[in-house]
Order: structure tokens, then C-alpha cells, then sequence
């Protein structure tokens, strides 16, 4: 088996996108304008979300109390940095947000000042037009827009055809088409109309449009906390309690110590009344788990925001973990696994009919059909057989049947001649309740379309007053996309299941399963089953992914834990997702799984980071304390640090420029090459662990080398 390769440009989404990540390497300038916005976050009303970094601020308020009623070098050093620590956790969610700031501006140009058309007494015979304020519109409102007009909010189309400029919200350029009735109904408020005319129904409710949401989410403004971050939270509240109750017993301890030495000289760090209050705070500091309290938030936010570069946007924080935890993926096979341009490519005839009366009766079973599929088979009647396609329009006694994924068939009904086109199992069907035989040479020729991963629809038509028969079978053909099997074999190093969904008969559907490599499929699924196949799922305790765009996939959208709606999509559909590809590329979803991934990955290396720090601080910073007042613990110092003071004020100074140092990281993400959670989890243990606790050493030493340099310390 192999991947068939295409042309590059034929797999949107699969390669990176060439947008400006702003990911990399943090821009000093971006620190800088941040400060405001990070100083502002020293208001105690909005620290409290954060539990480690209120109590550093507490402590702070604390130390500077202590060293304005006693000033010493080392009290207004201790209570600078501490104030510093505050002030750079700050940034770092400052920073995040900032960088959603810029698209949220260019959001509110589109949906400024916009005026809407609405049509009083629409269906009655008295319409009249008013202009009011797009902001004054309610749902249920009547709208008219005309080349030139910004549509006034989100809606359905409900009368006529327009192209719309979108690149307002996707940043596209090339218009769209919006029309009413079927999957490209919905339109989106601060959009432009370029050309004709259409009729809106406005379905959202003032200021919850979608530009409204898009504009909150990206300056982070709507974001809540996800429940693993509370979770993670509340772990961080403990640790917290137990580093302060560790540091509250260290003071018996002190004066103990000091009583038994006797003679051992006050230090400014240990005196006869114990420990003082300013290395109280600073050990307290130094052990709670202040890195990743500082940066969670950066982190969350910073997943989000890859999401956006993306261009898809994520309406909660909970969408993006709940994609990193994702084990089962649900893809479409056209459009999705394969090219999706399905187009047909041979009229093969049963016995005694011609190819050419296949083709003349396909042809015109598909004059209305507006699918790939549809128009397809009128162009290769034209191009194969001379066929001019006959104008639909000069047909007004044709009854048109539209393809349904339900019904998986579409046709025409005309002059006392129905033709039907389709799977062949529901045309087959078709013809044996119409009278007609199945015919012995249908089936092989299906099997054999089949199984080379094409699509067959049969051809049959039924004229009045005799049996319905079967004519011929027309080959659709589709092309397996580029690199699906490597992208496919990397979810299953990640421990993820994809699983292939498509109306198309269980032979194609395996030929293409081959071929692409996914690991399971269901083939002849109508839309409810992809309901049920979710639900299952999900009863395993697993969690399922999946994309759509038409009303019929609403439910399920609703369903699966994440629900990537495609913009081009039903408005239905976008609401009952839970994430929204402006792109419209359902191959987004595997890159949504990655970037969920990456987001947990990334905390948890970070949180194993901060815990193994705090814990080699433990030990760099209390020998070198006690060794002035217990010589015998001299042995334990093999940090050899200048003094008790220039210990802890190091490690102070070293708590707080780790954050600066990992902000970079955090909003970057940490890289990963996909393999199992288990091999994940060793090697981050091994990485951020090990690294943990050996760089404070070597950064606290450094850092003493240069405090020893201060007078009074
Ligand atoms: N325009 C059409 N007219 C008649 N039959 C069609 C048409 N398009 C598709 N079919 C038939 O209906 C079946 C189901 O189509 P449907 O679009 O639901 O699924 P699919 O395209 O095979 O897979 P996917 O769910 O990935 O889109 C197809 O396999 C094909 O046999
Ligand atoms: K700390
Ligand atoms: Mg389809």
C-alpha cells in the first residue's frame, strides 16, 4: 500500500502555516508594554485568583513594613525582590494577553460604526425598509444587505445569493458564496457584502455576536479557568501550606539553636529571637511553588492563542485541554482523509445498455445537483460524450430530488421518466420498490470500483408503466491527501484512535481506511450514526473529537468533547461546537489535538520544574542559614555560599528571575515529539526534574558570587 502524493497546495492545513507565529523568542519591547498592564495586576482584587502569587504579595507588603520600621540593606533588597516576583508573574500573564490585543483592535474596525436595512412587515404585503443601529438589532430580525453594505450581525440567509468578503474575520481574501437554504446559509456580522443581494434573519442576541465572542477571547477577557487549572490550583494551595508550616516549625528550631550555641554572634538572619520575619517570608517565598503559579496562567492563555494563529477560534479554555486529552478521533473520509474533490471519472453500462445512455441519464439526473459530485458527472458527460448539459432552467416540469446524506441518492423527476443516481445499496433498493430487478452485471462492477478506494454510484432509471432497472454505475474517484498515514501514525504513537466516518459502501471505505492508515472506520454511517458512535465512545470514559458543518451535525458536534465546527458551516452547527476552523479545513483537527497536547505537556513540565526547584532551594538555602549558629551543619553547606544573607537573597533574586527566564518557554510551549503518555511523562521527569533541581544550585551560586559585592551582605 502506498500514500498517493499530491501536489502540496492540495492539503490545506497540513503544513504549517506561514501566518507569523510571534511564538519564538520574547520580544523585550513586548515586556515593556506589558509593565503597565502588570502593575495594574498588583491590585489585591485581582491576585486572588492566584493564590501562591497573593501570598508573595502579602509577604511583601510584610518585608516592606519590617524594613521601613527597621531599614537595613538587606530588608529593602529582600522586600524589592519579593515585589519583583509579583510584578513578573504579572507580566507574564500580561504578556500573553498582549499578544491578542492587536487582532481584538483590527475585530472592532470591522464591527464599527456598522448601520443595518431592517425590513418591517417582511412576508407581509407592506415591507418597508428602516435604517437603525446595527447595536439596536434583536434576534429574529429582518435584514437586506446589498453589494457594498457590512452585514449588521450574525445570521441566516434567507433570501438570495451573495459573495462575501470574510477576510474581516478569517483573514482570507478570496470571496465566499452565501445563499439561502443548505450549508452555506450563515453569515457573520461586520462581514461585506460584494456583490447582489440577500436577505438576513438575524439569529444572535445583541452583543453576543460572533465577533463579539471572537473579540473576548482573543484578549483573554472571557477566559475562565479550566478545571484542571483549579484542580491544579488547589495542589498549589496545599504545597503552599505545607512549605509555610515547614518554615513556621524552622523558628523553635532557630532559637533553640541560638540558646544552646549561646555564644554564636546575631546575624541579620538568626538572632536571639529566632528566625527574623524578613527570612521568614523569603524562606516561605523561596519554597511555595512560585514559578508555575506565576506562569499557569501565561500557559493557558498562550494555548488559546496558538489556537487562534491557527485560526480557529476556541470558545472556552476547557475545549483546548479536553484536545490534549482527546483518545478518540472521528474524521470524515471526504474532503477530510482524502482530497474531496470527488469527481467522476467512467459511465460503465450494464448489459444492453450504452455508455453513452449512462452518461445522458446521469448527466441529467445532476443538472441540479450543486455538490462536487453532481456537477462533476455533467462535466465528464460534456466532455466524454458531447453531451451539452440542457439547461435546468428551461426544465420547469422536473421535479428535482437533492442528495441527502440520509437518503444517499439525488435525481430528477421528468415527463413520466424518474432517474435516479447514488450508493448503490439505496438505488438498488430503489429499484426493487419500484418494481424492478436488481441486475446480475451491478454488482461486480461495484465491487470492483470499490475496492481500488473509488466511489460507485449506480444509475437507474424508472419510466411509467414498467419496472424500474438499473443502467450503469459512474466512477467517482478520490485522492488520499498527502502524509495522512505518517500524521495518522503519529496520533497512534500519542496513544490516539482515529476512526474513519463515511456514507460510502464498506468496500471503498476499506480501501481508503488501507491506504490512509487510520486504525478503524465505519462505513454507510448516516449522520445519527456518528451520534451513537460518540456516545459509545464516550460511555468507555473516553473522549472524542470531531469536526462538521451541516444542521445534521449538530447534535454530535454537542456531543463530542471537542466540536470543531467549519466557519462555511450552518450557524447551527457553530453553536453546538465548541470550537469554530475559520479555515473550514477539517484537517485542522489533528492540529488541534497537538496544540491541546502541547498545552498539558507544557504544564506539566513546568510544574514539575517549579517543585523540584523549590525543593533544591530547601537545601542550598537552610545549611548555609544555620551554619553561622550550628557549625557541625557546615558539612551540609557544600554550596559554600558567601553568607546566611547573601543565601537567601540569592535564592530570592534567583525565584524571581526564573520566571523572566521561563516566560519565553511557557508561551512558546515545550516541543514534543509525539509518543505515549507514559514515555512523555518518564522523560519530562528526567528532563524538567533533574533540571529543576540542579539549576538552582549553579544559578543561586552565581547569583551569591555577585550579591557577596554589596555592602551589608
Ligand atoms: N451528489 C450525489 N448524488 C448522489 N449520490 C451521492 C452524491 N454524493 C454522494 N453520494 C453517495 O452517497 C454516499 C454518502 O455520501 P456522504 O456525503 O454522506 O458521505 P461521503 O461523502 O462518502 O463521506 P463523508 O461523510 O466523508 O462526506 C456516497 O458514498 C455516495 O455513494
Ligand atoms: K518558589
Ligand atoms: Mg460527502
Amino acid at each position: 500500500m502506498t500514500v498517493t502524493s499530491v501536489a502540496p497546495e492540495a492539503t490545506p492545513g497540513t503544513a504549517p502555516r506561514a501566518k507569523p507565529v510571534g511564538g519564538g523568542l520574547l520580544d523585550p519591547k513586548q515586556l515593556w508594554r506589558s509593565t503597565p498592564g502588570a502593575l495594574r495586576k498588583l491590585d489585591p482584587r485581582s491576585l486572588w485568583r492566584n493564590p501562591v502569587m497573593l501570598i508573595v504579595e502579602v509577604g511583601a507588603v510584610f518585608t516592606t513594613v519590617l524594613a521601613i520600621t527597621d531599614p537595613t540593606v538587606f530588608a529593602w533588597l529582600i522586600t524589592i525582590w519579593l515585589w519583583l516576583t509579583v510584578v513578573f508573574a504579572n507580566l507574564a500573564e500580561a504578556v500573553a494577553e498582549g499578544r491578542g490585543k492587536a487582532q481584538a483592535a483590527s475585530l472592532r474596525r470591522a464591527k464599527q460604526d456598522a448601520v443595518a436595512r431592517r425590513l418591517v412587515g417582511w412576508g407581509s404585503e407592506t415591507v418597508r425598509e428602516e435604517s437603525v443601529d446595527a447595536v439596536a438589532l434583536k434576534q429574529g430580525d429582518i435584514v437586506v444587505c446589498e453589494a457594498g453594505d457590512v452585514i449588521p450581525g450574525d445570521g441566516d440567509v434567507i433570501e438570495g445569493i451573495a459573495s462575501v468578503d470574510e477576510s474581516a474575520i478569517t483573514g482570507e481574501s478570496a470571496p465566499v458564496i452565501r445563499e439561502s437554504g443548505g450549508d452555506r446559509s450563515a453569515v457573520t456580522g461586520g462581514t461585506k457584502v460584494l456583490s447582489d443581494r440577500i436577505v438576513v434573519r438575524i439569529t444572535q442576541k445583541p452583543g453576543e455576536s460572533f465577533i463579539d465572542r471572537m473579540i473576548a477571547l482573543v484578549e483573554g477577557a472571557s477566559r475562565q479557568k479550566t478545571p484542571n487549572e483549579i484542580a491544579l490550583n488547589i495542589l498549589l494551595a496545599a504545597l503552599t501550606i505545607i512549605f509555610l508550616l515547614s518554615v513556621v516549625t524552622l523558628q523553635p528550631m532557630a532559637i533553640f539553636a541560638k540558646g544552646y550555641q549561646g555564644a554564636a554572634p546575631d546575624t541579620e538572619a538568626i538572632n536571639a529571637d529566632g528566625v527574623t520575619g524578613i527570612v521568614l517570608v523569603s524562606l516561605l517565598v523561596c519554597l511555595i511553588p512560585t514559578t508555575i503559579g506565576a506562569l499557569l496562567s501565561a500557559i493557558g492563555i498562550a494555548g488559546m492563542d496558538r489556537l487562534v494563529q491557527r485560526n480557529v477560534l476556541a470558545m472556552s479554555g476547557r475545549a483546548v485541554e479536553a484536545a490534549g486529552d482527546v483518545n478518540t478521533l472521528l474524521l470524515d473520509k471526504t474532503g477530510t482523509i482524502t482530497l474531496g474533490n470527488r469527481q467522476a471519472a467512467e459511465f460503465l453500462p450494464v448489459e444492453g445498455v450504452t455508455a453513452a445512455e449512462v452518461a445522458d441519464a446521469a448527466q441529467l439526473s445532476s443538472l441540479a445537483d450543486e455538490t462536487p459530485e453532481g456537477r462533476s458527472v455533467v462535466v465528464l458527460a460534456k466532455n466524454e460524450y458531447k453531451l451539452r448539459a440542457r439547461d435546468e432552467g428551461l426544465m420547469p416540469h422536473a421535479h428535482w430530488v437533492p442528495f441527502t446524506a440520509e437518503t444517499r441518492m439525488s435525481g430528477v423527476d421528468v415527463d413520466g421518466r424518474r432517474i435516479r443516481k447514488g450508493a448503490a445499496a439505496a438505488v438498488m433498493k430503489w429499484v426493487r420498490d419500484n418494481g424492478g430487478h436488481p441486475s446480475g452485471d451491478v454488482g461486480p462492477v461495484v465491487d470492483g470500483i470499490s475496492a481500488s478506494g473509488g466511489t460507485p454510484l449506480v444509475v437507474a432509471e424508472h419510466l411509467d408503466g414498467q419496472p424500474a432497472r438499473a443502467l450503469g454505475v459512474i466512477h467517482l474517484k478520490d485522492v488520499v491527501k498527502a502524509g495522512m498515514r505518517e500524521r495518522f501514525d503519529e496520533m497512534r504513537r500519542m496513544g490516539i484512535r482515529t476512526v474513519m466516518i463515511t456514507g460510502d459502501n464498506p468496500l471503498t471505505a476499506k480501501a481508503i481506511a488501507d491506504e490512509a492508515g487510520v486504525d478503524d472506520f465505519l462505513a454507510e454511517a448516516k449522520p445519527e450514526d456518528k451520534m451513537a458512535l460518540i456516545k459509545k465512545e464516550q460511555q468507555g470514559g473516553r473522549l472524542v473529537a470531531m469536526t462538521g458543518d451541516g444542521t445534521n451535525d449538530a447534535p454530535a458536534l454537542a456531543q463530542a468533547d471537542v466540536g470543531v465546527a467549519m466557519n462555511t458551516g450552518t450557524s447551527a452547527a457553530k453553536e453546538a461546537g465548541n470550537m469554530v476552523d475559520l479555515d473550514s479545513d477539517p484537517t485542522k483537527l489533528i492540529e488541534i489535538v497537538e496544540i491541546g497536547k502541547q498545552l498539558l505537556i507544557t504544564r506539566g513540565a513546568l510544574t514539575t520544574f517549579s517543585i523540584a526547584n523549590d525543593i533544591a532551594k530547601y537545601f542550598a538555602i537552610i545549611p548555609a542559614m544555620f551554619t553561622a549558629v550550628y557549625p557541625s551543619l557546615d558539612a551540609m553547606n557544600i554550596m559554600r555560599l558567601h553568607s546566611p544573607t547573601s543565601a537567601i537573597l540569592s535564592a530570592i533574586i534567583f525565584n524571581a528571575l526564573i520566571i523572566i527566564a521561563l516566560i519565553p518557554l511557557a508561551l512558546r510551549g515545550v516541543t514534543y515529539r509525539p509518543s505515549s503518555a507514559s514515555k512523555l511523562l518518564s522523560r519530562n521527569l528526567l528532563i524538567y526534574g533533574l533540571g529543576g533541581i540542579v539549576v538552582p544550585f549553579i544559578g543561586i551560586k552565581l547569583i551569591d558570587l555577585l550579591v557577596q559585592l554589596i555592602p551589608g551582605i
